[in-house]
């Protein structure tokens, strides 16, 4: 036998000693007097513990019960049942998937909340909350006047970290894989702001997380940037749709590639309102979908249509706030070489000399045409950001530093260390849309080892 150990899976009845009545129902023919023989599955397991492929025993029992001779035969109708026992089981398995994956729960307060699960690894929390949650735990009674949601995405834990974050006064970034993404959202109205929250289940310690004054948005996670970016336009500043509010749109046309099969996942939309179109007179239709795969990465796809009317052109981005351990420790590459646009110097080009970029003051520069894959490397905590993206070729990467971090009042003093943004963006060259086009962004987000990026990122750069 090649196996060094051989498991026999029987019936609990049959693991418990075979009677020869019980053997008999089981259709044994007695091969001697006083022996009873029958055919049962089993399968093999080598030290290693893997199972071999399932085979059928013909036993034979003694009089008493116990097993006398063990043979191998009728393989393959043993792995016809089998197999249809494994099809059961994994449709099975998969329906069960299917409804941990989206569970729609309530909150200690009593107000919905949408659980998105992969079933290894990551979860995502879609949290129908209050737009207001700062107010709610001083003024309870508003919970129930109001009827706006905040939709809450929460990355759980893939790597093992603690979902417990560096908690930065007014900004929710945690210290998992990719922070978490929030936005607000509404089913019906109209009324509320993209923002990024994190929730423990520590509603005490909401009233730290963030200046939460709709409709401006919160400091942190990735908020889009769209039309405008900064203040390069006559709009607010990175445009409105971050203090919109989205609806959950049930039913999104189909993307051309869906780089979201096998992931959970939540589609957004967002349409001009009366006001919108006052400050913005374009007819456009934004999507966008927070895709959660297996393994806790994020990808973010978005998509703008000109609806109708004349063309019209629009810049846009993903304003990503990624938690770091200590911005002298952190290392930004793939926009070595690039020319960049200096928002500190009146947006003066220059070129990137270093082999990479490090930190030792305020920075706010927009790196023009970057490749698809950057890297965050942070070598504190060994672990690097990988920031791959489609259709947006520009990367916006900003710190405060010290002396604007103080003249904010949604930032810590000392809270510049622990964040660094990297947009991937589309703004040197604005996009176009006639009447009736499309056009699609894509971030993929994901956490990896420190040393993992250095090897692999010339490789996923050709992807
Ligand atoms: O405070 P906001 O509006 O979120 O913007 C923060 C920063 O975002 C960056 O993307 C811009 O380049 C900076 O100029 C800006 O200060």
């Amino acid at each position: 036998m090649p196996c060094e150990k051989l498991a026999l899976e029987l019936s609990s009845s049959l693991m418990i000693g075979l009677p020869p009545r019980l053997g008999s129902e089981l259709g044994a023919v007695p091969p001697f007097p006083g022996q009873w023989r029958c055919r049962v599955p089993i399968a093999m397991c080598n030290s290693w513990g893997s199972l071999m492929p399932p085979l059928c025993a013909e036993l034979t029992f003694s009089e008493v019960g116990n097993i006398v001779e063990v043979g191998l035969l009728d393989f393959l109708s043993f792995i016809l049942v089998v197999s249809f026992g494994l099809l059961i089981m994994a449709h099975l398995a998969a329906l069960r998937d299917r409804r941990s994956e989206f569970e729609v729960t309530k909150d200690c307060n009593g107000m919905d909340h949408v659980v998105l699960r992969v079933p290894r690894g990551a979860s995502a929390r879609v949290r129908c909350h209050l737009v207001m949650f700062m107010i709610f735990l001083w003024l309870p009674t508003y919970v129930h006047s109001t009827s706006q949601y905040l939709v809450q995405l929460e990355l759980g834990n893939s790597f093992g970290d603690s979902i417990s974050a560096p908690r930065l006064k007014g900004m929710f970034i945690s210290d998992t894989i990719l922070e978490i993404m929030a936005c607000s959202c509404q089913h019906i109205s109209t009324n509320t702001e993209w923002s990024l929250a994190m929730d423990d289940g520590n509603q005490s310690e909401q009233k730290d997380m963030a200046m939460f004054k709709p409709p401006k948005a919160m400091r942190g996670g990735i908020p889009i940037c769209f039309p405008q970016f900064g203040n390069r336009g006559s709009l607010e500043q990175h445009g409105f749709a971050r203090n919109k509010m989205w609806t959950i749109d049930d039913n999104p046309p189909p993307l051309n590639v869906d780089y979201c099969k096998e992931k959970v996942s939540v589609n957004l939309l967002l349409k001009p309102s009366e006001e919108d179109l006052k400050s913005w007179p374009h007819c456009f239709e934004i999507r966008h979908k927070v895709c959660l795969a297996m393994d806790g990465d994020l990808t973010l796809i978005s998509r703008v249509r000109n609806i109708n009317g004349r063309p019209f052109s629009f810049s846009f981005g993903y304003h990503t706030y990624l938690s770091i351990s200590d911005i002298s420790e952190v290392r930004i590459e793939g926009l070595e070489t690039l020319d960049y646009l200096d928002n500190l110097c009146q947006r003066e080009r220059f070129t990137e000399q270093g082999d990479a970029v490090t930190f030792e003051s305020e920075v706010d520069r927009i790196y023009l045409g970057s490749p698809n894959v950057i890297a965050v490397l942070d070598h504190e905590k060994k672990r690097t950001f990988l920031i791959r993206k489609e259709g947006l070729p520009d990367v916006v990467v900003w710190n405060p530093w010290e002396r604007k971090a103080k003249s904010m009042v949604d930032l810590g003093d000392e809270e510049y260390k622990q964040m660094i943004c990297v947009d991937a963006a589309v703004i040197e060259k604005p996009v176009t849309l006639k009447p009736g086009e499309e056009w699609t962004g894509r971030l993929d987000l994901s956490a990896v080892p420190y040393t993992y990026c250095i090897d692999h990122v010339d490789h996923l750069r050709g992807m």
